[in-house]
């Protein structure tokens, strides 16, 4: 598909900028820098800086030196600490932290798993450099500690813990000390954020360079705690060499692309949305979307109506408008005017072959198309009859399944460990930008660019949240924003609209909520 994702090429060219003007915002895109990279992709940045001159052991004096900075922002003057070393480079910067705090007058335990003559490289060095007693970890190890830094295993995980390891990280654990993390909470794995046998519960991680998946995916989101994001003297130029697939979603990707109403545009110009309703028993889903669609911009939208549900939408419709449609022939109908740029169909729709018929009836259409809910579901049995739909469209197509509706249509993808990889692999099967709801929704593109989402919070929870994402999706799409620029901008702007509501929050609140996120985000 044509226009499924401009985010990583966009973002690559911003880096030329920024290496083209070295000084002007450096500073600035570190806190907010959207790369993620897997700890592969890690292993190769660093390879990649040691290739270019940077030694070794001086990252990790710098990621070590991070690692003390804030573990002296976590403890009293001269406090206690305990460090958690591992057998590889993370316990290399646990040995540094460990240095440089007792040469700041901190008093500092240290705790090994392994034996000190295996250590490698620099851990092995660093661990020479460290003058104090070295003990193995018992279960009273954090007794009389203000801070546990927990430096056992970052990115080089890559089995289950077990036995000794297990046994500290649970120790740790029961303490109720604060723990800062080195890197990633150990157990943490850094491509998924799921937890490989027993995982630090940290209060705080210190990263270096370029988050992980894994800090942003669940659980390894909330067992990371506060994330820290240290610059230990990699080159920005490195992205290049990696090329990384995976975003942050934050605005600094798709902000430049979110449509604005021109002072000399026309309502016409902003497209015209039109949103499927259920029958008479299910029509709110429908109005919700719609009302998002308007909200977001769109600037026309319809309602697609049952005969038998008119009198209930129209009563309860004002700037949006409504149309009677007589199932899958009436709705192509409506959609044979081009004008109708994009579809919204699925919310509260009913499963079965009525919905089979009327979703395929959107797909063969021109419209950009978002099928969402029972438009997912009705294609359990026969997903491969939808994806062929999708491939053999012109349009785009977005897929907007929670992880319930997801298993139904990608029951085998269940055995993926890493939501980043189900999504990438559903939309590379579908054809279609995939959007796999939750806490850290991931919206991913046939061609494997992903994003994850981290600013949802828990009220989102509710009933019809997600026909209002649904309908904020089809709203920018029919502004002719690209699906996943839609799709991943659409996430943000729900999950913002819910933080702007806060406590109590219902889904007719969120459309209600997006001129303040919009007009916080156009600035002055
Ligand atoms: N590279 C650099 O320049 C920089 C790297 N930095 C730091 O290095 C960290 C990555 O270091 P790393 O690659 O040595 O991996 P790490 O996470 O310490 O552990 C791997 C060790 O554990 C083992 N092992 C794995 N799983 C296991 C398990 N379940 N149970 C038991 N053992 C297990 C595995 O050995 P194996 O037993 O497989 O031979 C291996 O020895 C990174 O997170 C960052 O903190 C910074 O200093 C910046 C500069
Ligand atoms: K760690």
């Amino acid at each position: 598909m044509a226009n499924n994702s401009s985010i990583g090429i966009e973002w690559a060219e911003r880096f030329e900028t920024l290496l083209d003007n070295p000084g002007e915002e450096p500073a600035a895109i570190a806190p907010d820098a959207p790369d993620l990279l897997t700890p592969q992709e890690m292993g190769a940045a660093d390879r990649l800086a040691v290739a270019s001159g940077v030694r070794s052991s001086a990252l990790m004096e710098r990621a070590g030196e991070a690692v003390a900075a804030v573990a002296e922002s976590m403890l009293p003057p001269g406090g206690r600490v305990a460090v958690l070393a591992g057998p590889g480079n993370n316990g290399g910067d646990g040995f540094v932290a460990a240095r440089l705090l007792t040469e700041r007058g901190y008093r500092v335990a240290v705790f090994l798993i392994g034996d000190r003559d295996s250590l490698k490289g620099d851990a092995s060095l660093m661990a020479r450099a460290w003058k104090g007693p070295i003990e193995a970890p018992g279960r009273d190890l954090a007794h009389g500690a203000g801070l546990i830094i927990d430096a056992l295993f970052g990115a080089g995980l890559d089995r289950p813990i077990e036995g000794a390891a297990a046994a500290a990280i649970e120790a740790a654990n029961e303490s109720r000390v604060p723990i800062l993390a080195v890197d990633l909470p150990s157990g943490v794995d850094g491509a998924s954020g799921a937890i490989l046998g027993q995982a630090i519960l940290a209060t705080e991680t210190v990263t270096f360079f370029r988050r992980k998946p894994g800090h942003l995916l669940m659980p390894g989101r909330v067992l990371a705690g506060r994330l820290t994001l240290a610059d230990i003297g990699h080159d920005l130029s490195i992205l290049h060499d990696i090329g990384p697939m995976a975003f942050h979603n934050s605005p600094t990707l798709w902000l430049d692309g979110l449509p604005r109403p021109q002072l000399d545009g026309h309502k016409y110009d902003r497209g015209h949305a039109l949103v499927v309703s259920g029958p008479i028993t299910g029509t709110g889903a429908a109005r919700l979307a719609a009302r998002a669609a308007l909200r977001i911009g769109a600037g026309l939208v319809t309602v697609a109506s049952p005969p038998d549900a008119i009198v209930a939408n129209a009563a309860q419709l004002t700037a949006i408008m409504v149309m009677r449609m007589y199932e899958a022939d009436g709705l192509a109908e409506i959609l044979a005017d081009h004008r109708k740029n994009a579809v919204v169909i699925g919310p509260a729709l009913g499963v079965g072959d009525g919905a089979i018929a009327m979703v395929s009836a959107a797909l063969d259409s021109d419209a950009a198309t978002v099928v969402d809910a029972d438009g997912l579901t009705s294609f359990a049995a026969t997903p491969d009859s939808l994806f062929m739909r999708i491939k053999g469209r012109g349009a785009p197509v977005v897929l907007t399944p929670h992880e319930g509706e997801f298993s139904r249509l990608f029951p085998d993808l269940g055995i993926l460990s890493s939501k980043l990889d189900r999504a990438r692999e559903a939309a590379m099967r579908s054809g279609a930008v995939v959007v796999l709801k939750g806490p850290d929704t991931v919206v991913a593109a046939p061609d494997g660019i992903a994003t994850v989402a981290d600013n949802a919070p828990a009220d989102l929870a509710t009933a019809g949240a997600g026909d209002v994402l649904a309908g904020m999706i089809g709203g920018l799409m029919a502004q002719q924003m690209p699906a996943f620029e839609a799709a991943t901008a659409g996430v943000w702007l729900h999950g913002a609209a819910a933080a702007h509501v806060g406590r109590g929050l219902i889904s007719e609140d969120l459309p209600e909520a997006l001129p303040a996120v919009l007009s916080a985000l156009a600035g002055p």
